[in-house]
């Protein structure tokens, strides 16, 4: 049997959701990740640090027992957040980064920021306290075609915000193109990204060719061939400023399979099982470990996981539903065989 056993992963990103999801959505992410950032888009949004703290509550509450899994929290940034906010964030020890979401781009960012402008002084403040910025990075034009609103992100804003402020920690979160693996490989060692198992399995093909595929739609969505390769280049590289966050972002099968379906993937029942395929297709699974246990806690400036986790190559199927509150769930890959698994 073949086997790999690497330091504990964390996700660098993910989305729990709140009230009835959390039983389904904790024990999966807990399951052999250490640590978590958990995104903020609740509806209504985690905006301060009181808030932050009281879902983190609501989080452990469904904790397995002897786990240790740690929930380290974000903020929803909006055009009034004040620098009062972020400092109090930071002295909170609790809240590990400030996410930024443009008004309108994705799942519950009617409330985000509608110009970067607006957020500048904010910006400075968590420059100076050492708290980083997640970046939903797509604008948001109606004229801007979906498939380039990341490129075009990059391009308007990417450059402008990494000169104003050199000395901010930035993550440009889930990235699905071949411009932003070279911005971010490029740029200086405070700009990092997270990739997501689908961005590295799938284009737009298995979404789009042969029938809507719902269950791959997320945003930013899928993007051509030729991207998810520079994306494979980028994760198996060994460059450390690309790390593993899942996205994991459950929607109940019915709100997907839908005239206007939801965006997101349901990734967090076999996240590490995804990337190791991934990795291993592109004949790299030895770049598995720095990318999925290494990268992300440096860039944190956190320790890494001292204790170890083990995959193996046994296939099983996934299932093809899951429960999700009153709900069922339809997880990325569902029903297909996965090859590894972790014991
Ligand atoms: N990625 C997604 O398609 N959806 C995420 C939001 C996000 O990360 O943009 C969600 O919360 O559902
Ligand atoms: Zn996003
Ligand atoms: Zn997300």
């Amino acid at each position: 049997m073949i086997q790999l056993t690497i330091t504990r992963p964390d996700d660098w990103h993910v989305h729990l959701r709140d009230g009835d999801a959390l039983p389904f959505t904790v024990p999966d992410a807990a399951r052999y990740f250490g640590r978590a950032i958990v995104m903020p888009n609740l509806v209504p949004p985690v905006l301060n640090t009181q808030q932050a703290l009281d879902y983190r509550e609501r989080i452990i509450q469904h904790r397995p027992a002897q786990s240790t899994w740690e929930p380290l929290m974000a903020l929803y940034l909006t055009d009034n957040t004040t620098s009062e906010e972020i400092v109090q964030a930071r002295d909170s020890g609790m809240v590990f980064a400030c996410k930024y979401y443009p008004a309108g781009a994705t799942t519950n960012s009617d409330s985000g920021v509608t110009d970067l402008n607006n957020i500048y002084p904010v910006l400075e403040t968590m420059e100076k306290v050492g708290l980083p910025l997640l970046l939903h990075g797509e604008v948001t034009d109606g004229d801007v075609d979906i498939f380039d609103r990341e490129a075009v992100f990059i391009d308007r804003h990417l450059g402008k915000l990494t000169t104003a402020f050199p000395g901010l920690k930035i993550v440009l979160e889930h990235i699905t193109t071949s411009e932003g693996a070279q911005f971010v490989g490029e740029a200086s060692a405070n700009v990092a990204a997270t990739i997501t198992p689908q961005h590295l399995l799938f284009n737009r093909n298995q979404m789009l060719a042969g029938g809507i595929k719902p269950h791959y739609y997320c945003l930013p969505i899928l993007k051509r061939q030729q991207h998810q390769q520079s994306l494979l280049a980028a994760a198996t590289s060994g460059s450390s400023k690309f790390f593993l966050g899942t996205d994991s972002a459950p929607h109940a099968t019915h709100r997907k399979e839908n005239a206007c379906g939801c965006a997101g993937c349901y990734s967090n029942h076999a996240a590490l099982e995804l990337y190791a395929e991934a990795f291993e297709q592109a004949g790299a699974l030895d770049k598995l470990e720095a990318f999925a246990s290494h990268f992300g806690a440096d860039f944190y400036g956190l320790p890494r996981n001292t204790d170890t986790i083990t995959l193996e190559k046994s296939p099983w199927q996934s299932p093809a539903y899951l429960p999700f509150g009153g709900d069922t769930l339809t997880p990325l890959g569902g029903g297909e065989y996965r090859q590894w698994r972790v014991i």
